[in-house]
């Protein structure tokens, strides 16, 4: 048996749930088969709701674009996409060159979430249930990425596309976007995880208020707020004028410079920082810091005795 702490207790489990534990740990999921969760039978009942796409684009430059794809239903989640972003995340997780992503839909607006033709199909509270943990463990994944990553939004982020903005390290809005987290008006609450991560972001009365008044946020708000990390300039000269993804890469550079095993670092000290208790994120930051320790990167800033002036 282990010994595994509780929030304030030690108690004892078998080593095939231990085993297990870490296993769910390290992928990083919220859900397994320990609470009756079949990730393989959810994904083929979403499979039967096609339509649009989740495209993943890697580029030399460390930084991927994932584009939520379905622009004649303003990006909305048909179940086949949830299928797909599960797969694009995978991706992300194994790219061992890779430090930044950038969250973006298609066709200038964000993400109108779930598909409402599939939610009514699905309308049935186990299956709506189960599409929720594998949400959520798709955005949780996402969410501690070892990439520093960053919601884009124009135009709209809706219900489910509120809560994926949430799932992001920052967001930048584009004058004119909106986050709204619509739930109350449909008779529901975020269900992709969107209201923990919220709270985390904004505090609770804030969240309370977003929630429950189901605010329209704009950019002003949104970095009045801390919900948003930056406005995305307009400029009027359309010769001149840089795109929305274009500023959202030159934002997010300037925090990827550097080799990606230093980068990827830097995420995972601030991930167990803001996810673990004090002792677990310091013996983490220990493992984390002895990972780069003497590496390449290490040994060449010794080797130029560089000044940071
Ligand atoms: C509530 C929680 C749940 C979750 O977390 O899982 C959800 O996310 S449920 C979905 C919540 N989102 C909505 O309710 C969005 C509803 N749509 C709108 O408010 C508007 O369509 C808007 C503001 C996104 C865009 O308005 P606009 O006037 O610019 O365009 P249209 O309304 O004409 O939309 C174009 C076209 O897109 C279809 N559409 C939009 N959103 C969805 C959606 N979520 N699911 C399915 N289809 C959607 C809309 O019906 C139009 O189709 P058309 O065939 O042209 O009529």
């Amino acid at each position: 048996t282990f010994l595994v702490k509780n929030k304030s207790s030690y108690h004892e489990i078998s080593p095939g749930r231990e085993k297990k534990r870490l296993q769910r740990q390290s992928s990083g999921s919220v859900y397994s088969s320990i609470h009756g969760f079949s990730q393989e039978e959810i994904k083929e009942k979403l499979l039967a709701f096609p339509g649009g796409s989740i495209d993943l684009l890697k580029q030399d430059s460390g930084i991927a674009v994932l584009t939520i794809n379905n622009p004649p239903r303003m990006n909305a989640f048909s179940g086949a996409m949830m299928v797909d972003l599960e797969e694009k995340v995978t991706q992300l997780e194994n790219w061992t060159d890779g430090k930044g992503v950038i969250v973006q839909g298609a066709a200038q607006t964000f993400c109108s979430g779930s598909d409402l033709n599939a939610v009514r199909a699905m309308s049935n509270s186990q299956d709506g249930m189960k599409m929720c943990m594998f949400m959520q463990n798709t955005l949780t994944r996402l969410l501690r990425l070892p990439l520093i990553s960053v919601a884009l939004v124009e135009g709209n982020a809706l219900g489910g596309g509120a809560e994926l903005t949430t799932a992001c390290d920052f967001r930048l809005m584009a004058s004119g976007s909106v986050i709204q987290f619509v739930h109350k008006h449909m008779g529901l609450v975020p269900g992709w995880g969107g209201a923990a991560r919220l709270v985390t972001l904004v505090g609770s009365r804030n969240a309370l208020k977003l929630l429950g008044g189901a605010v329209k946020v704009d950019s002003e708000l949104g970095v009045h707020i801390g919900l948003a990390d930056g406005v995305l300039k307009v400029d009027l000269d359309a010769a001149r004028a840089e795109t929305g993804l274009q500023q959202a890469e030159s934002w997010l550079s300037q925090y990827t410079k550097g080799p990606a095993p230093v980068i990827k670092a830097v995420k995972k000290v601030v991930l167990s920082g803001r996810e673990l208790s004090l002792s677990d994120a310091l013996r983490t930051e220990k493992d984390i810091f002895g990972s780069v320790w003497g590496g390449p990167a290490n040994l060449q800033a010794l080797a130029s005795k560089s000044k940071h002036k």
